[in-house]
């Protein structure tokens, strides 16, 4: 049975003008973000990785591969520019996608994430999925679509003015999300259709907009919890005016991810990608803190076609550098991430699919063993 707190949307708590978010949203002490606007910052933006997908488009340009693998290498994110999409578009969708999180609640329930029966399933309108009484939910709703293949679509969940939007936004994200993935299998010396033909032609993508209310108390909830997506690689359209994406780097130290430029867009990898490249490339953690003003993103999840074999690939793997996950369906991993998420936990943690020295590694250091912090570095050995 669906819990009780599944129906209650964020947004109609925030419009109550509660002096305090409810107890439900409130985390524990040492859980709170340390500044409403964000961690530690100036140094890290002035060096924020941005990567020009034309110029990496072009095989020849080893320069932009290189900035591409540095970002990979730190960040585990970076900031797009040169993608071709329309600034009318971005701005378009945007404003789309607020004004349905503006509708009267009774327009936007049509497209509910509840079916009949009043279960919860991924897909469609509402707040993330609540499990238990503990579980300290984020400050923020949803609307949750699959977009690709298109045949999967189900659009008695699109709200009729965001279609079209989303329809041209998903081509020129995935040609982004292409060209990244490209670039991505030359940085480590492999043909560029690598990753590709591992991910398949029907690969997924899921479109998360996330409506963040204003909140009364910031200091006292995270907009998004600290999370790794559910991804091979994730292309997000971040809010025009309101920052509040933190990523963690160095296993430590929260850092906020500028308000970018209109017409820039962000990729971040996903556990995937983690998985897939054996750890050459790592999903950053990251989190969303609340603030004072609304703010939305939209954010797209490309993956692997579910009945693929999710794993460390061959040429990856050998000699000094053995397989670090074992091999699941891509589905069992896509399935495993909304249970990992409720909890609060990275996928390959829940599922338990680390193997060998890295498993190790964490033995070692859950018993107080030191080792080195590798959680920012890229390409291992
Ligand atoms: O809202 C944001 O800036 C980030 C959202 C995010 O990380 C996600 O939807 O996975
Ligand atoms: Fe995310």
């Amino acid at each position: 049975m669906v819990h009780e707190a599944q129906g209650q949307m964020v947004q109609e708590v925030a419009a109550g003008g509660l002096p305090a978010p409810p107890s439900r949203y409130v985390l524990r002490e040492e859980h709170r973000p340390t500044t409403t606007t964000g961690g530690t910052a100036a140094p890290e933006l002035l060096a924020f990785p941005t990567v020009d997908v034309k110029r990496l488009g072009e095989p020849g340009d080893v320069e932009e591969t290189g900035k591409l693998r540095a970002a990979l290498e730190s960040w585990g994110l970076f900031k797009v520019t040169g993608h071709g999409m329309p600034t009318a578009l971005l701005d378009g969708i945007r404003d789309a996608g607020m004004e349905f999180f503006h509708l009267p609640p009774e327009e936007k329930l049509r497209h509910a994430n509840l079916t009949e029966d009043g279960e919860f399933q991924p897909e469609g309108y509402g707040i993330d999925r609540v499990d238990t009484d503990e579980q300290v939910l984020d400050w923020c709703d949803r609307l949750y679509l699959t977009v690709q293949p298109e045949s999967a679509r189900r659009t008695q969940f699109w709200p009729a003015a965001l279609a079209p939007l989303l329809h041209e936004y998903a081509q020129g994200s995935e040609r982004v999300a292409r060209c990244v993935l490209r670039g991505m299998a030359r940085a480590l010396g492999l043909g560029d259709q690598f990753f590709l033909d591992l991910v398949g032609e029907r690969g997924g993508a899921d479109a998360r907009f996330t409506y963040y209310p204003p909140c009364p108390r910031p200091d006292l909830v995270y907009g998004l919890k600290p999370h790794t997506d559910n991804s091979v690689v994730t292309v997000l359209l971040l809010d025009r005016d309101v920052g509040g994406l933190q990523v963690l780097l160095g296993g430590e130290r929260w850092v906020d991810v500028p308000v970018l430029g209109s017409d820039e867009l962000l990729v971040v990898v996903g556990e995937e990608m983690e998985i897939m490249s054996n750890a050459a490339f790592r999903a950053p953690t990251h989190r969303v803190v609340a603030s004072g003003r609304e703010r939305m993103s939209l954010v797209l999840f490309y993956q692997p076609e579910p009945h693929r074999d999710l794993e460390p690939a061959e040429e990856l793997v050998g000699g000094d550098r053995p397989a670090r996950y074992r091999t699941l369906k891509a589905k069992a991993f896509a399935d495993g991430f909304w249970d990992a998420f409720a909890l609060g936990e990275r996928t390959i943690d829940f599922l338990n699919i680390k193997v060998g020295r890295q498993q190790q590694q964490e033995l070692q250091e859950a018993a107080g063993v030191s080792v080195p912090c590798d959680h920012v570095r890229g390409v291992v050995n």
